[in-house]
């Protein structure tokens, strides 16, 4: 009985799979995101709402994960970003961010096996954030995860943590600032004779010198992916929470009201049919102007 029982839940899981892709070869014929972000937000709500353990939302929550990871590598989306720990959560109690900060730690080792989507996909795994202000066990976890990946170049996951966007934007600035100095301080001692902020009157050697876009993004923690064309935000908030402000100047908000435990097949596929109206939406006016 339990074998018939065991096959009967393979086949329909079988089922399910093949009708996914199915949908994912029709949906192929529109755009398909180059990159999509989540904000995984809800899980203390969901460890709540079903009355569970504490810690227990946010496990279900890397479940969840890994199923979206699945639909957006098998439908060709190259870059998944995830909001994992913000700057801000520093603030919980003790005991919750230790309790975040072991379960990331199990996890990271769980994403590291030879079967885990990261490897059957061949997805290359970038830790993006002020990684100094993680424990020390965590920070290491992420560069091993970082390093044993660094040769898949399928698709990439980048993980927000210790991470928000204002950080983010000033260590970019911070660094460019630096490294025009040390640019200039060269020149200098050349006899070249330039400042790093001149005002009025200047030549176009001068203008040279001065801290472009392009200077400050390669300082980004982002700066290995592509602004993302989505961001996905479940729980029904519609608010950016300091994430990726500098990337998402044309990106399509998408919040879906379930809590992050819940986000599932529909959510996706309503996301992608939602970013294709627009994309052909826009396309038309742009046809048409
Ligand atoms: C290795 C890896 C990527 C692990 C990630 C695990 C995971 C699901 C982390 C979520 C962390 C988090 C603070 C989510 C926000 O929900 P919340 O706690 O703020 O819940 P609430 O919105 O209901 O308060």
């Amino acid at each position: 009985m339990e074998r018939i029982r065991e096959r009967v839940i393979q086949i329909y899981g079988n089922l399910v799979s093949l009708l996914q892709k199915c949908i994912f070869c029709i949906l192929s014929v529109g755009p398909i995101p180059n990159h999509i972000a989540f904000i995984m937000d809800g899980n203390r709500r969901f460890t709540k709402k079903c009355k569970l353990m504490e810690g227990a939302g946010h496990k279900i929550g890397f479940s969840a994960l890994m199923s979206m990871l699945k639909y957006c590598y098998e439908f060709g989306v190259r870059y998944v970003t995830v909001y994992a720990f913000s700057i801000e959560n520093f603030k919980r109690s003790p005991e919750e961010v230790q309790s975040l900060m072991d379960l990331m730690l199990e996890k990271i080792e769980e994403i590291l096996k030879e079967q885990s989507i990261v490897n059957r996909y061949g997805v290359r795994v970038i830790f993006s954030g002020n990684l100094k202000l993680l424990s020390e066990p965590v920070r290491l976890a992420a560069e091993r995860a970082m390093l044993a990946t660094a040769k898949n170049s399928k698709a990439v996951l980048s993980i927000c943590v210790a991470y928000t966007s204002t950080n983010e934007i000033m260590h970019a600035v911070q660094e460019s600032c630096e490294e025009k100095w040390d640019e200039i301080t060269l020149l200098n001692s050349s006899g070249a004779g330039y400042g790093l902020i001149s005002l009025g009157g200047y030549e176009q050697d001068e203008m040279d010198h001065l801290i472009k876009l392009t200077d400050i993004e390669k300082h980004m923690y982002m700066a290995a992916a592509p602004d993302p064309d989505i961001i996905i935000r479940t729980s029904g908030e519609t608010r950016l929470s300091n994430f990726l402000l500098w990337q998402s100047a044309n990106c399509y908000l998408y919040s879906p009201s379930v809590l992050w435990p819940e986000i599932g097949f529909r959510q996706f596929l309503w996301a992608i049919l939602n970013f294709q109206q627009i994309h052909f939406y826009l396309d038309k006016q742009r046809k048409q102007s």
